[in-house]
């Protein structure tokens, strides 16, 4: 599905991402964890194809990034992060913004063909919030458009999700209304990449973490193995305790006397 083989991307005098090897098969949901500026977000856009490696070779869907066409293997890619929100339009009905997905628009400015807006509102009764569908996209809560960004991404059917920080500044409540939707993609033929620096973001949906950590990986593969006090530590430099719980990591800070 996903293979970043050898990545390093080189910037100045810095070394952002350094030998970095990630294999995302079919049917596995990957979170990347890692602190501020550990090279998360860059990993994401080389995904996208919108950066490219300064050695390493990215392959998405049996597509090598440098010797094909980037955007024909973006239409099945969704992206979710805040920087396509804010390319997004305030004023636009959340049905329009919705059904914008559907061609990788940004907006429309001719008709929506009728089954598009079906299709639009299928989706916002997925994410449950089809009574918004007339609001414009400013008037909503964090929350709401977090599910409208993800409404949005599925509209495309794509085969890779890729989100990166979906839950960032969302309160309790609005955040699991949001981590029970994403956990719902378990029923679709959909691939999930999530970014975050929160564990107890890692719903059971997930199957593999990476860890990275000054551009490197300090560790990857499945869930349970990857997420122990030890590399915890390595990544966040703070001694936690790990517990599982519904099958979802919660971490306890150990103060050190
Ligand atoms: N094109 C670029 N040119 C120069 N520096 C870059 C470039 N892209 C990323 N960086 C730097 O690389 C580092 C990693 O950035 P990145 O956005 O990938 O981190 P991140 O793990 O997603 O961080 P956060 O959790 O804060 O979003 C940062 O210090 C950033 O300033």
């Amino acid at each position: 599905m996903i293979h970043l083989s050898g990545i390093h991307f080189i910037r100045g005098e810095r070394h952002i991402l350094n030998d970095v090897n990630v294999h995302i098969e079919s049917g596995e949901h990957w979170v990347l964890l890692g602190r501020n500026g550990s090279g998360k977000t860059t990993l994401l856009e080389m995904m996208n194809g919108y950066e490219f490696p300064s050695r390493g070779t990215v392959d998405v869907l049996g597509n090598r990034y440098g010797q094909c066409d980037v955007r024909e293997v973006r239409k099945k890619i969704g992206y979710i992060s805040q920087s396509l929100f804010e390319k997004l339009s305030l004023i636009d009905p959340v049905l329009e913004v919705v059904a914008t997905g559907e061609y990788a628009y940004l907006r429309f400015y001719q008709e929506i063909p009728q089954e598009v807006k079906d299709r639009a509102l299928e989706m916002l009764t997925r994410v449950r919030i089809p009574h918004l569908a007339d609001q414009p996209l400013g008037s909503l809560s964090q929350g709401e458009r977090k599910k409208v960004m993800l409404a949005r991404s599925l509209m495309s059917k794509p085969s890779i999700l890729v989100m990166d920080e979906p839950a960032a500044g969302l309160d309790l409540f609005e955040r699991e209304r949001f981590l029970s939707d994403v956990n719902e993609l378990s029923k679709q033929d959909v691939t999930v990449v999530y970014v975050t620096h929160h564990i107890e973001e890692i719903m059971p949906l997930f199957t593999h973490v990476a860890i990275i950590e000054q551009g490197e990986l300090i560790a990857s593969g499945r869930k349970e193995d990857v997420l122990t006090p030890e590399n915890i530590y390595k990544a966040f430099g703070i001694h936690v305790a790990l517990e599982w719980f519904q099958d979802r990591p919660w971490i306890k800070v150990i103060e050190d006397k």
